[in-house]
């Protein structure tokens, strides 16, 4: 029998007169009809990494009508490319082609190309259109939608940035089918945090999906997209800029991030740190006495079947953990605030978590 391949669905980002649909199916990125409505006029800049350019920049922009100014840009790849000088080479491209105000970026790739080209169109010119084509799992549930744009410093994670939002996201689900099993499992991570945050029953979905998630079935890897897509949408049209419920999708990042940037980033993917930090969040939230230990092995056994790790880096001590910890964004006044759970699917913003606990948790976690 021949599968009808399935027709995409639309979320909406609801921002008023800055909302903007993500596109979730197969085929979409050799089909124009869905990138064309969002070009700002001719200009075009479709920007990727060497990895990505491959397997998808021409499908991409074969249909493209010729009416179209189009040029494309070819970064290097990785996490440690997130950098200011790597952002300059995106300007350095768009003057060199006279590119205007009426200008769109395409970022075609991972989170980091997401990331950087979101950026640079919010500093061209004082900010120009783009689009976001995320080509990764972690990118297609995650860091496409909201508008978080920016680079990374040696001494913290995404320190420079803005709030920019995309014109559209389009998720073309059939990219996932070169993507690493590494790779996949870092974005897995981040499906998972939207069920510890908000949603239990897709928690105890994704713990009875998994084998299929992580063996790429199209339909169960659509529905978790989907899935997480709602959930984020619903949270950035809340809540913008992270006044409030928004830093709930910063779960496991506080020490997450603490690894990235302490390991050099591009050592541990962004995913494989918030699966750990994730199961560290856990912990904590169970010595304050939230979660039961029956929940911190149903949170563990899940990172584990996604593929993550549950130890942290062998060589970091508190110290490191909390020299770093220190200098999160979500921090006000000095204190620490963490994402906590109080139960399974219910995620709170806590800063009165005892010093003394946090480093004992800290200083009793596994390492490897
Ligand atoms: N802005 C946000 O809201 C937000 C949210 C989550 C994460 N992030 C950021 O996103 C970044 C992580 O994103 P990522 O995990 O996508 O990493 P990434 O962009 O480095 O991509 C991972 C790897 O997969 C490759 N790749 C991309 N698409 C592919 C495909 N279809 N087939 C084969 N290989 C492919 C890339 O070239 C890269 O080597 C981090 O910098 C993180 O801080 C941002
Ligand atoms: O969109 C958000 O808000 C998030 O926090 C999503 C995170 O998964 C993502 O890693 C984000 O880049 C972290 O933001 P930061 O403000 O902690 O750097
Ligand atoms: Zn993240």
């Amino acid at each position: 029998m021949i599968e009808t391949p399935a027709a995409p669905s639309t979320l909406e980002v609801a921002l008023g007169d800055r909302s903007y649909p993500i596109h979730i199916g197969p085929g979409l990125l050799g089909d124009p009809q869905w990138l064309t409505p969002h070009l700002a006029g001719r200009q075009v800049m479709v920007v990727t990494n060497e990895t990505v350019a491959p397997l998808y920049l021409d499908k991409l922009t074969q249909g493209l009508s010729d009416d179209l100014e189009v040029r494309t840009l070819v970064l290097p790849d990785g996490e440690a490319t997130k950098t200011l000088a790597h952002v300059e080479r995106i300007w350095d491209a768009l003057l060199d082609a006279g590119f205007n105000r009426r200008c769109t970026l395409i970022a075609l790739g991972g989170g980091v190309t997401g990331d950087m080209v979101g950026f640079a169109a919010a500093c061209y010119q004082r900010g120009v259109a783009f689009v976001q084509v995320p080509t990764t799992l972690l990118a297609q549930v995650d860091s496409s939608v909201g508008g978080k744009t920016g680079v990374n410093h040696p001494r913290g994670k995404n320190m420079i940035g803005a709030f920019w939002q995309p014109r559209a996201v389009l998720i073309d689900t059939d990219t996932l089918a070169t993507l690493p099993p590494r790779e996949l499992s870092a974005g897995l991570a981040e499906v998972l945090k939207y069920g510890l945050i908000r949603d239990a029953d897709f928690l105890a979905w994704l713990e009875a999906e998994m084998p299929l998630l992580r063996g790429l079935d199209a339909a169960a890897l659509t529905r978790a997209i989907e899935r997480s897509c709602t959930l984020k949408a619903e949270i950035v049209a809340e809540d913008e800029t992270e006044q409030g419920v928004r830093a709930l999708l910063n779960l496991g990042h506080t020490f997450g991030h603490a690894i990235e940037a302490h390991q050099g980033y591009g050592h541990w993917l962004h995913g494989e740190a918030v699966g750990t930090g994730m199961l560290m969040a856990a912990e904590l939230s169970c010595r304050l006495g939230w979660l039961s230990e029956a929940e911190v092995a149903r949170v563990r056994t899940l990172i584990e079947a996604a593929g993550l790790p549950l130890a942290a880096p062998a060589e970091m001590v508190v110290e490191d953990f909390l020299a770093i910890m220190s200098l999160d964004k979500k921090n006000l006044d000095s204190r620490l605030r963490l994402i906590l759970l109080r139960t399974l699917g219910d995620a709170c913003i806590h800063d009165e978590t005892p010093p003394q606990i946090l480093a004992s948790l800290i200083e009793a976690f596994p390492r490897r």
